[in-house]
């Protein structure tokens, strides 16, 4: 079996009083993607900032390619995030900076390159998302999709060996939600990237996931393929992935 590049063992963490993560277990495995799905509010954005190093579980065990990762300083964790590329629900893209500038930001920031290499890096991967042609141009003047487009160009700018993906379809027209989800599913692909995709929207899993574990009072309750998810009779799967009101789901859900 493929070796996990991410594993989470039994982790919890508490905001004060409020328990977050109950105990979440997860492997992720070379080269795969899972997504992650479940209601608003269970913990799925938690679990990246904990892959990240911005929150510090509060029990269990965290590994990133085979490093136990759970209390790291903040410069052992700037290491570990040097091969961490992270798409944000809000593209969160430098509105000071055209599109190329963007993407050649974090080229700037971990290698020491010509000017006419970074030129190329960055036409690159800006060719690969689609997005050359507004390489000039400015974040206010690009659509939703056009802005997830430029922040996974910018995301992969370093060769991340990891990439998560907090929302990526969020607020997109399913035009552009397809087309962002094929955007996942080709980069994996092409830099073989492992990858943890933060969902709500279950056409991007089964276009762009390998496996998909679902979260639910800060426990993972299923893992599967986006098939075994489709056609599952678990009332929990089925309750999160058609909204109907079904016993036993919707009180889990509660
Ligand atoms: N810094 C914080 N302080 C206190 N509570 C927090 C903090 N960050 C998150 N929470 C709480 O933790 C819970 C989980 O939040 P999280 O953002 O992980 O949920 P989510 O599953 O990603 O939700 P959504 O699908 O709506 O994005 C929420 O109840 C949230 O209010």
């Amino acid at each position: 079996m493929a070796e996990s590049v991410i594993s989470l063992q039994g982790v919890e963490l508490a905001f004060g009083e409020k328990k977050v993560l109950q105990g979440v277990d997860l492997e992720v495995k070379k080269g795969e993607t899972m997504a992650v799905i479940g209601p608003s509010g269970t913990g799925k954005s938690t679990i990246l900032k904990v892959l990240i190093g911005l929150l510090e579980p509060t029990g269990g065990k965290v590994c990133i390619e085979g490093q136990d990762v759970s209390h790291l300083t903040e410069e052992e964790w700037n290491e570990i995030r040097k091969h961490i590329g992270m798409v944000f629900q809000y593209s969160a893209l430098f509105d000071f900076l055209d599109v190329g500038e963007n993407v050649a930001f974090g080229l700037r920031q971990h290698f020491r390159l010509q000017e006419e290499e970074i030129r190329q890096k960055v036409d690159e991967l800006l060719q690969d998302v689609g997005m050359l042609d507004a390489k000039g141009m400015y974040p206010v003047e690009l659509s939703g999709g056009m802005k997830k487009r430029v922040s996974l160009a910018r995301a992969l700018a370093f060769g991340p060996r990891i990439v998560l993906y907090d929302e990526p379809t969020a607020g997109l027209d399913p035009i552009r939600m397809m087309n962002i989800s094929r955007l996942i599913r080709k980069t994996q692909r092409k830099h073989k990237v492992t990858s943890i995709l933060v969902t709500h929207d279950m056409d991007s899993v089964y276009e762009a996931a390998d496996r998909v574990a679902l979260i639910n009072n800060g426990k993972i309750v299923a893992v599967g393929t986006p098939e075994e998810f489709k056609y599952s009779e678990n009332p929990l799967i089925r309750g999160f992935i058609t909204g109907e009101e079904i016993a036993g789901a919707t009180e889990a859900f509660r």
